[in-house]
């Protein structure tokens, strides 16, 4: 099939790439024309793993562009994939997304099936249909169908290839596009989760929000573990084997970030609001989250005394490992909040950048070895592979201090005390 994709994101590129493995010829287009003349050149604007593989592999099906008409009048799909920020209030900015379908309504002279894949407010999809009827446009012209993302930064390839479902929300009177979907996904093997189009949103946010609630019910039950003398890494384990719970997304840490959970969490607060639904659950999972990165501080200031004017080392920048996405990180925050309290941030990251408005908050390091030289504690933000097996004869020999604090319990405690360090993790013993 000729598809249309809008908007080269991570789930644009990740959306182009796979659905050309599959066979289909993708037309990838783009605001931004930079983001379009690097893609044209090979070169990926984000760090993504087998991104840029099978962007190449598959360059003959894939055509990256800023002329919208041109593609669309090749296609009989369009993919919608544009960002959905949050706003101030916590509400979703759909600014690009109507501005993606005030573009799509110019060329909307045959039919077409119209879908919407970025993450947007129950009630979203049918809007955009009354949007493009009060345009004018013939409602036989067009189909919207919902058919939200699943996929995880980091993994976003292996995710797209392997989803556990493929959900889609139809309109009320919609026979045709079920079929449609199956025939573009022809080549996954699971199931099909058929749904309206309000249903397929709230699956979106409601997955997101079990997520997100997961980690900070893991974080709460860490807290706890820390007055006990009990480990989270032990009670995670035990709980996790429990099918009815599952093991993942149990990993306490300083908190989620990324473009998704925070925002979300925010929408869907808000949409909930908006219909005097009060949802104290959400609130209590964000409450938890925003004040995770506190008591770390506290332990650095408890164990070095003043924090004011001493060298620490930050690992990690961006809000996971295996990506150069800092969209909500909790790193950022960590080392915001350090240069605010006068300590001299040292950091590193194998991928991600401090934003140029934040540079000046600490010293971004090229190497892992540098970071750390001199510094009075080592403070992991992210769990990069790369920090789990640090040379740690090498950190001893190289800090001033001797604390580790493991922001994401993801190093081995026993080797690092074996070295002689201090190693503090989120609740553990
Ligand atoms: N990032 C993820 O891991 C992920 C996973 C699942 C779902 N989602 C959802 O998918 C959506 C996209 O997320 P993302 O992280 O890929 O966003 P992104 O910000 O990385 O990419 C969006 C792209 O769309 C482009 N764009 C905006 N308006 C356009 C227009 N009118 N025409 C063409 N291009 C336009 C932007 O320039 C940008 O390059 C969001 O709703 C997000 O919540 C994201
Ligand atoms: O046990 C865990 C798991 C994750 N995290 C943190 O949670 C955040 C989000 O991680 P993850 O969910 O792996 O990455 P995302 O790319 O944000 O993916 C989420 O958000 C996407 C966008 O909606 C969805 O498509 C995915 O299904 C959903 O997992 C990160 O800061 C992680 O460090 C933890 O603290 N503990």
């Amino acid at each position: 099939m000729e598809i249309c994709i809008i908007g080269a994101g991570y789930v644009g590129l990740t959306t182009t790439a796979v659905l050309a493995e599959f066979g289909h010829t993708v037309y990838c287009i783009e605001v931004n024309e930079k983001k379009i003349n690097d893609l044209k050149r090979g070169k990926v604007p984000i760090y993504e793993p087998q991104l840029e593989e099978l962007l190449q592999k598959n360059k003959e099906k894939i055509s990256f562009t800023t002329d919208i008409g041109e593609s669309i009048n090749k296609c009989s799909v369009i993919f919608v994939t544009v960002g959905t920020p949050s706003r101030e209030d916590g509400s979703t900015d759909l600014t690009y997304l109507y501005s993606a379908f005030d573009e799509i309504s110019l060329w909307l002279t045959e039919f077409k099936t119209i879908i919407i894949k970025s993450t947007v407010p129950p009630g979203t999809n049918k809007s955009m249909s009354e949007y493009l009827a009060e345009k004018g446009i013939s409602v036989s012209l067009f189909n919207i169908v919902s058919n939200p993302e699943f996929l995880k930064e980091g993994s976003a390839i292996y995710d797209m290839f392997h989803p556990d479902k493929t959900v889609i929300g139809l309109g009320n009177d919609d026979k045709v596009s079920e079929a449609i979907l199956r025939k573009i996904y022809h080549r996954l093997d699971a199931p099909f989760i058929v749904t309206n189009w309000n249903g397929a949103e709230m699956i979106k946010y409601a997955s997101n929000a079990f997520l997100a609630t997961k980690i900070s019910f893991i974080n709460e039950i860490a807290r706890v573990c820390e007055e006990y003398d009990a480990d989270v890494m032990e009670v995670a384990n035990g709980l996790g084997t429990d099918p009815r719970i599952g093991a993942l997304f149990l990993q306490a840490g300083i908190g989620y970030g990324g473009s998704c959970f925070p925002k979300d969490l925010q929408s869907l607060n808000y949409s909930a609001s908006v219909k005097s639904v009060h949802t104290p659950i959400l609130e209590a999972v964000q409450l938890i989250n925003r004040t995770q990165i506190d008591s770390y501080i506290k332990k650095l200031g408890e164990h070095l005394s003043l924090l004011k004017g001493k060298k620490i080392t930050v690992l990690g920048v961006a809000f996971k490992p295996l990506t150069d996405d800092i969209r909500h990180s909790p790193a950022i925050d960590l080392i915001t909040r350090l240069h605010t309290l006068g300590v001299d941030v040292h950091v590193f990251d194998p991928k991600a950048h401090l934003p140029l408005d934040k540079r000046h908050f600490a010293t971004q390091h090229k190497t892992l070895k540098s970071s750390y030289l001199d510094s009075e504690a080592i403070v992991i933000a992210t769990d990069w592979p790369e920090f789990r097996r640090m040379d740690w004869k090498h950190v001893k020999a190289s800090l001033k201090g001797i604390l580790i604090l493991d922001g994401r319990n993801c190093v081995d405690k026993n080797v690092v005390e074996q070295h002689g360090l201090v190693y503090k993790g989120v609740g553990r013993r």
